[in-house]
């Protein structure tokens, strides 16, 4: 068989500004792809591998176009990645590079099986706009503290985008034409495998996943962009950009978004793309210490605070609306982060173990660099901050509502405070504040 370049995809399912794809075409060989479903871990989160399968459909049909297989396997990612090199007589292997600790080890294996078969490992950065070692601080030491990071991101993105008026213009786009000269070496493309064959059980999910969904989504969005740091105080509304799972599977390129969240003016918005780099180079230049390891703590506080059954309703609806549908707004995801941390003394680690579980867009380097945050900030936390917190958040409890129907209907005045209701209104079991 002839010679390939096969290219893995992990969290960088797009072809429009696909790093990987285009440094694996430049190697001149006809190209194979692969994805890998990990084996089902302690942390198995249904709803994120049911968006990554739905993710890998168009993937496939997109890549069939082009002539390149994908083929989606399960089990070890290094071992499957070493056999499928093997079957598909590869020259080279070509990755998105992961900042996480696993990502990191299960490189080293990738790497180790490899080069004893004699096939070149390469990676390139297809998570974030900047790679892990592109802003550094003064002599080439990694920057700690998060204000020092944006601004030496913001002086790295004007010399790198800033002279370009569109994303088009930064040669992102074209994505079909550029890999189109490739002629395949196969004569069959594989089908798409069920989700029996790969291990995975249907799970309803709001999102359909995808590239198109994901550009569907930021052109929805994208006229509300200018207005985040404003319209995000709404939590109870859908005021944020919803793209979250999209961003974590790379269906979408986040320098493609960086550009045109820049342009629009959406400063605040573009914020949270920096932030986003900021927690991955964080992950890989200081990865904590405790990361696997948890204070004790009550099963009971854990188990009544995952549940959503603390007596406090902004706390508990948050939770509830996690639990149900994997998606949170970002302020909510703070508040119960640092109410678990601060209100409740639990260790960071047991919370972002329950958000690696339920969020759709679960992605280790946020998860941990916010948790973090969320430690840290915890400590402020009291019964009255809540209660302010919650009236301003959802003045007038229609969020509350939506999530806690034995609470739908308390008034605005007690909807964040029903305990003050004493006897007068019944709350339908709904428990008192446990601190
Ligand atoms: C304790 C905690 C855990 C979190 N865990 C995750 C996680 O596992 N995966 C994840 O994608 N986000 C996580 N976030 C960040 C944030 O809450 C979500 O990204 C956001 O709610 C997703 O909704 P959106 O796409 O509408 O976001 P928008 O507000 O529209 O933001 C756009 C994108 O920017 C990025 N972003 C936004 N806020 C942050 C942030 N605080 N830190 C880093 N990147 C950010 C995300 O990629 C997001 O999709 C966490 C936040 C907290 C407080």
């Amino acid at each position: 068989m002839q010679k390939t370049t096969l290219v893995w995809f992990r969290r960088n399912l797009r072809l429009a500004d696909n790093a990987v794809l285009r440094a694996a075409a430049q190697e001149g060989l006809p190209l194979a792809a692969v994805f890998v479903f990990d084996r089902p871990s302690e942390n198995d989160n249904p709803r994120q591998t049911e968006f990554l399968y739905r993710s890998l459909q168009p993937l496939h049909q997109d890549l069939g176009r082009l002539g390149i297989p994908l083929f989606v396997e399960r089990g070890d990612a290094a071992e499957q990645i070493a056999a499928c090199a093997a079957r598909l007589n590869a020259a080279a292997v070509w990755a998105d590079e992961s900042a996480a600790p696993d990502g990191r080890a299960c490189d080293n294996r990738t790497w180790r099986l490899l080069d004893a078969a004699g096939v070149r490992f390469e990676r390139a950065n297809d998570r974030n706009v900047f790679a892990k070692n592109e802003i550094m601080g003064n002599y080439g030491s990694p920057i700690a503290d998060f204000e020092s990071y944006r601004q030496a991101w913001l002086r790295a993105f004007e010399q790198r985008f800033g002279g370009f008026r569109s994303a088009e213009t930064c040669g992102f786009s074209c994505a079909e034409t550029r890999y189109a000269r490739f002629q395949t070496a196969f004569a069959a493309l594989p089908p798409f495998p069920e989700r029996s064959a790969l291990g995975i059980t249907e799970t309803d999910l709001a999102q359909t996943g995808g590239e198109a969904a994901a550009w569907q989504l930021w052109q929805d969005f994208e006229p509300m962009a200018a207005d985040y740091a404003l319209l995000r105080a709404f939590a109870a509304k859908k005021y944020t950009a919803q793209l979250g799972p999209y961003l974590s599977a790379g269906c979408i390129s986040p320098r493609m978004l960086a550009v045109q969240a820049a342009q629009k003016q959406a400063h605040s918005w573009l914020d949270n793309l920096i932030l986003r780099d900021f927690y991955h180079q964080q992950l890989f230049h200081f990865p904590p210490s405790d990361l696997g390891w948890a204070a004790e703590c009550s099963a009971g506080d854990l188990a009544r605070w995952q549940q959503g059954q603390t007596g406090f309703p902004l706390i508990d609806a948050a939770m509830r609306c996690l639990n149900a549908g994997g998606w949170l707004h970002p302020l909510l995801r703070q508040a119960v982060a640092e109410f678990w941390c601060g209100m409740l003394g639990g260790s960071w680690q047991h919370g972002a173990a329950w958000f690696a579980r339920c969020q759709t867009d679960y992605d280790e380097a946020v998860n941990i660099g916010n948790w973090r945050t969320a430690a840290k900030q915890g400590g402020k936390s009291d019964r009255r901050r809540l209660v302010r917190q919650a009236q301003q958040l959802d003045p007038d409890g229609t969020f509350v509502r939506r999530h806690l129907p034995e609470l739908a209907h308390l008034p605005k005045n007690w909807i964040h405070t029903p305990w003050l209701a004493g006897l007068d209104i019944d709350c339908h079991g709904y428990p008192p504040p446990m601190v």
